[in-house]
């Protein structure tokens, strides 16, 4: 089942299909030691350049998800699908509309079982996915925490993602949602360039993405793996 199996990520890559990516870089990342490589991104996603990125990673053994945010380039038979639902947004569109679409032409295929939401709150309102959905993004760690409760303890939903996407975020912020929830799955996206800051943001969240580093510097990219194995040496001493 996807949701015990994301439980046990501690770091993850994200690959924008519409993106291009070497195969020697593509290599690099898919035998890193990463615990998964999730498929998507904002804008340009389509039918073509997801199958393609996906081909390219099916021939590696890492877990490889998609997180849908076109209903035209689902991927089927993968292992898992993640769908976002933005909390943060004044655009009920990404709450439940595309994905109450979505359902309505799917809905009976769908491999619920391997299936997840992930409750975004969009904290970068100039980023791409800030933009598009409107996010209100200028939040206090009181409010963020707030949608961080709602979303564990009244939506019941698997995961919340703390999405910095392009800017490094604020610890504090972090650290106040780790300690106002218990058992939801905390994610954090967004900025991260070098290995201390994926450490630094690992010590509060159970899930650390990185993304854009991939397409910037691979090798630094690679860093943040071994920075996150060291954190998670360094909590269970
Ligand atoms: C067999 C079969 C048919 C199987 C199908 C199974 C399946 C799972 C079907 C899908 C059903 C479904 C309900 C789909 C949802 C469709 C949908 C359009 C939902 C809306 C998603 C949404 C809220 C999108 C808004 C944007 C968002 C939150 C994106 C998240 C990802 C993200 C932030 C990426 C970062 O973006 P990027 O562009 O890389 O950013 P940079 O600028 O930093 O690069
Ligand atoms: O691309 P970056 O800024 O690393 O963000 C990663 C991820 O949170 C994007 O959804
Ligand atoms: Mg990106």
């Amino acid at each position: 089942m996807l949701r015990e199996r994301m439980k046990r990520w501690r770091h993850v890559f994200k690959l924008d299909p519409n993106r291009s990516l070497s195969d020697l870089a593509l290599e690099k990342i898919l035998t890193s030691g990463t615990d998964a490589v999730i498929i998507g991104g904002t804008d340009g996603i389509t039918y073509r350049n997801t199958r393609e990125l996906i081909d390219r990673v099916l021939d590696y053994a890492v877990d490889c998800v998609q997180e849908v945010t076109n209903q035209e380039a689902v991927i089927p038979g993968l292992d898992g699908y993640l769908l976002p639902v933005v909390l943060n947004t004044r655009d009920i569109q990404w709450m439940i509309g595309a994905q109450h679409q979505a359902a309505k032409k799917f809905g009976d295929w769908i491999p619920w079982e391997d299936t997840a939401a992930l409750g975004y709150v969009v904290l970068n309102a100039r980023s791409r996915v800030g933009r598009l959905t409107d996010s209100q993004a200028d939040l206090t760690t009181r409010d963020v925490a707030a949608y961080a409760q709602l979303a564990e303890h009244l939506y019941g939903l698997p995961a919340l993602y703390l999405e910095y996407s392009g800017t490094f975020g604020d610890p504090k912020m972090v650290e106040a949602v780790r300690e106002s929830v218990s058992d939801i799955q905390l994610i954090y996206g967004g900025g991260i360039s070098r290995g201390d800051e994926a450490k630094e943001m690992a010590r509060w969240a159970d899930t650390t993405v990185v993304g854009n580093l991939v397409y910037r510097n691979v090798d630094a990219a690679l860093g943040t793996v071994s920075a996150i194995k060291e954190e998670i040496e360094e909590q269970v001493r």
